[in-house]
Order: structure tokens, then sequence, then C-alpha cells
């Protein structure tokens, strides 16, 4: 059987990104979201010729014909407005962050003053026009964009945003999400297993990988009965806009998901993918009639906790990225701690720790034993991922990395 490859896989999903929309939110609740507008500056930046050290605003021409001692004409403020240095012999007091006052060019910083019975006298042989004040423009003009559309928010957009005003901001909308596990053996996480049960952790493992995105998802669990998964998913589909499954995808005699999946209409776009672990992983879409609704997107990860968490990894996050417009490419890499051999013509992707060595990032391979193996994360970092067209991987090479850490 001809198995989709990792490359092909990638492309067919990221093809297949949706536009979720604009919405606006207050600007300190927009961390971690993406811009959807330009963000341009309202006024110069600084917006005055602002003093940046505190100490005495002069006229540079007084200084020159020689005048080192100069009478306080008055004090400057920060949150002032503007005084005029009436005689361009004086000087006035000024703090870092007034106005410089008119007629006066240069401020000299009260280290190297003297001041006594109302005159300021400095013993300098020179000064430098505009020496210690920010001028007017320097870092932004008017109008200029300060932050363009599509940028991914962080803490220092948030202070341009404040500086400008805009309380509220424009942002990607986030896709309604749900996050569904099937199978008779799995419990709530609050209760006991039976010996043939366990507890139902994918789910909650995507939750966080989804928190990460800021997505906020809806979960469910759906025991193994074709009838009640086709009754929920049908509601599901009308519902969200992503469903991601975990479970069900490969060939047991209660795997229906992509049998019930395609009597839902769900377009399956791929079943099955050259790699490991997650071979089994599933996707599909289902375009909706009505104009205002965007396509539903179906991700059936295999139900193995690592399948689940890498496909998660490697597929539903670029797809994310560029449905909300952020061009991001993955280009983090690692260099292989030592050799490794890997027999299946498969792309293999290697739990591995993490170590900075010499500016680059070395991985070590962590053995788990398999994809059922979620405990071994905990250990692991980063997934290596190494390409199905070589089976000896040697120390020193280089391959691309997927970090959850
Ligand atoms: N005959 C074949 N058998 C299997 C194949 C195959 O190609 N031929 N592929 C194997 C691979 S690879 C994987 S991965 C799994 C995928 O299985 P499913 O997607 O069908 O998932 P399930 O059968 O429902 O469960 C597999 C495994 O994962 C556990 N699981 C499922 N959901 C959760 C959850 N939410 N939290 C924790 N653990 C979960 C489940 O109990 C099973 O142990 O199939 C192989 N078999
Ligand atoms: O794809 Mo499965 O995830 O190898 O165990
Ligand atoms: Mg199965």
């Amino acid at each position: 059987m001809n198995l989709t490859t990792v490359k092909e896989a990638t492309t067919i999903i990221l093809n297949n990104s949706v536009n979720f929309g604009i919405e606006e939110v207050d600007f300190i609740n927009s961390v971690g979201r993406v811009l959807k507008e330009d963000i341009v500056a309202d006024r110069d930046f600084p917006p005055f010729n602002r003093v940046s050290m505190d100490g005495i605003a002069i006229a540079e021409e007084a200084f020159n014909k020689g005048i080192r001692s100069f009478k306080i004409e008055g004090i400057q403020a920060a949150g002032s407005p503007q005084l005029t240095l009436k005689n361009t012999n004086n000087c006035i007091e000024a703090m870092t962050g007034a106005m410089l006052p008119i007629n006066s060019d240069v401020v000299i910083q009260y280290e190297l003053l003297e001041i006594k019975d109302g005159f300021a006298t400095v013993n300098l042989d020179t000064v430098k026009s505009f020496q210690n004040i920010h001028k007017k423009g320097l870092d932004r003009k008017q109008n200029d964009v300060l932050i363009p559309k599509n940028t991914l928010i962080s803490a220092a957009e948030i202070g341009v945003f404040a500086t400008v005003g805009k309380s509220k901001v424009k942002v990607a909308k986030q896709p309604k999400v749900i996050i569904v596990s099937t199978g008779n053996e799995l419990v709530e996480v609050s209760e006991t297993p039976a010996e043939y049960q366990i507890r139902r952790s994918n789910v909650y493992t995507l939750v966080s990988l989804l928190e990460n995105l800021q997505i906020k998802a809806d979960t469910a669990h759906i025991l193994d009965d074709k009838k009640t998964l086709e009754t929920k998913i049908a509601s599901f589909l009308n519902e969200y806009d992503v469903l991601l499954f975990s479970g069900a995808v490969s060939k047991g005699k209660f795997d229906f998901i992509p049998e019930v999946l395609d009597n839902l209409d769900v377009e399956k776009l791929f079943h099955k993918v050259k790699q490991r672990p997650g071979k089994p992983f599933w996707f599909g879409k289902k375009t909706v009639v009505e104009r205002s609704r965007s396509a539903k997107t179906v991700f059936a990860f295999p139900g193995n906790p690592v399948s689940t968490f890498v496909s998660c990894l490697k597929y539903f996050y670029p797809w994310y990225n560029k449905s909300i417009g952020l061009n991001f490419e993955n280009k983090q890499e690692a260099v292989l701690s030592e050799d490794f051999y890997f027999k299946p013509n498969l792309t293999y992707f290697l739990q591995v720790k993490l170590q900075q060595e010499n500016g680059k990032l070395i991985a070590t391979p962590i053995a788990g034993k398999g994809s059922g193996d979620l405990t071994n994360l905990v250990d692991s970092d980063a997934f290596l991922e190494l390409p199905d067209d070589n089976s000896n991987f040697t120390k020193g090479q280089v391959f691309p990395l997927l970090t959850f850490r």
C-alpha cells in the first residue's frame, strides 16, 4: 500500500488551512494572538525633544561664547508644559522625561555641575549639540507602521499598543475546537481503572498542546459504538470548526473513526503516513454549504499517546499557524549526539534530550518502549525528525527538530 509521505501530508494539510476571521480583544489579553491590523504611530516617537539626563538645559551658543556659570531661571519637570529659556546666557534645570525648554539645545547632567547661590557652574571644555537630548521623531515618525499585521503578539507589542492608545486590537479569531477520545477502555482521570482499563490521557495532552497556542478546546469522550459515534460526531461537526480525535483509526475491529467520518461526508484527504510513530493518522475536511461558514477540519490522530503527541506538533501546529496568518516556518535543528539505527522505510520521530554546546543544540536519543510509552516523554525535550530514505544516522548529523519545552 502506498503511504502518504510526511512531506506530502504536510503539503496537503497546509493547503487546507482555514481563515477563521478577525475579532477585537482588549490589548492586555492579546499576548500569543496574531495581530490583524497595522499599528501606526499616532505621533512622533519621542513626541517632543525629550531630556534624557537630569541636569541643566543651556544654549550651546552661550557655552561656546565661554560662559561656564549659568543663572538658574527655573525647573522644567517631566509632565509640565514646555518652558522658555528667557535669557540664553542662563539655564533651566531639566529632568529626564521633560520637554527640552525653548531656546536650549544642550543638557549637562548634575554629576558635572556645581550648584551654588542660584548658579550652575560647569568645568568642561566642550559640549555637543543636542547632547543628552532624545530628539523628537528619532525613533519613529508619526504614521509610521510600528507593528505590521500578522505579527505574533508578545510583551514587546503590548507596550507599543499602550503607548499609541490602542486599548482594543484586531486579532485572528480562534477556531472552535473539540478534542475527542474514543475507546471502551478509557476512564476519567478521577476514576480508578479496572484491570482492563486505563485513564484517558491523550485528551489532556492535546488540551495542553493547544493551550500553548492560546486555544481553549472543549473535550468529549465517546465509546466504541458506531451509532453513538455517528450521532455525536455529526453534532460536533455542526458546532465546531476543528475536531481532533485520538484513537480508533487503525485496523482494529472497533476502529470506527474513518468509516464514521466517511458516512458523515467528511472528505478523507489522506489516511496513513509514512512515519513512526503516528502511521495510522487520518486527515480530512468537510466543506460547508453556507457561505458564511468555513470548512470543518478533522485531525484523527492514532491512539498511542506518543503518536497523538508528535502528530499534533508536526501537523496541527503548522496548520493552525498558517490558518491564522502566521508565516511561521519551523527552522529548528539539532545535532545527533550518537549513531542511531532505524531500519523501517519510515520517517522516524526520535525522542531526544537537548543540551546546548558551543552555541549548538545537541540531541541525545531517549529510547522509549514505543509509541504507547508516554512516561518516556517526560525525559525528552523534543523529537528529531529522521528522514525515511536512510537507516543509519550518524553522530554529528543535523536534523529538523520539534520541541515541546
Ligand atoms: N493490525 C494493525 N494494528 C495496528 C496498527 C497497524 O498498522 N496494523 N497500527 C498500530 C499503530 S502504529 C498505532 S499508533 C495504533 C493506533 O491505534 P488507533 O488509532 O486505532 O487507536 P486505538 O486502537 O483506539 O488505541 C491504541 C492504543 O492507544 C490507547 N489510547 C487510545 N486513546 C487514548 C487516550 N485518549 N488516552 C490514552 N490512551 C489512549 C489505547 O488504549 C490503545 O492502547 O494501532 C496499532 N495497531
Ligand atoms: O504509529 Mo504507531 O504510533 O507507531 O504506534
Ligand atoms: Mg486501534
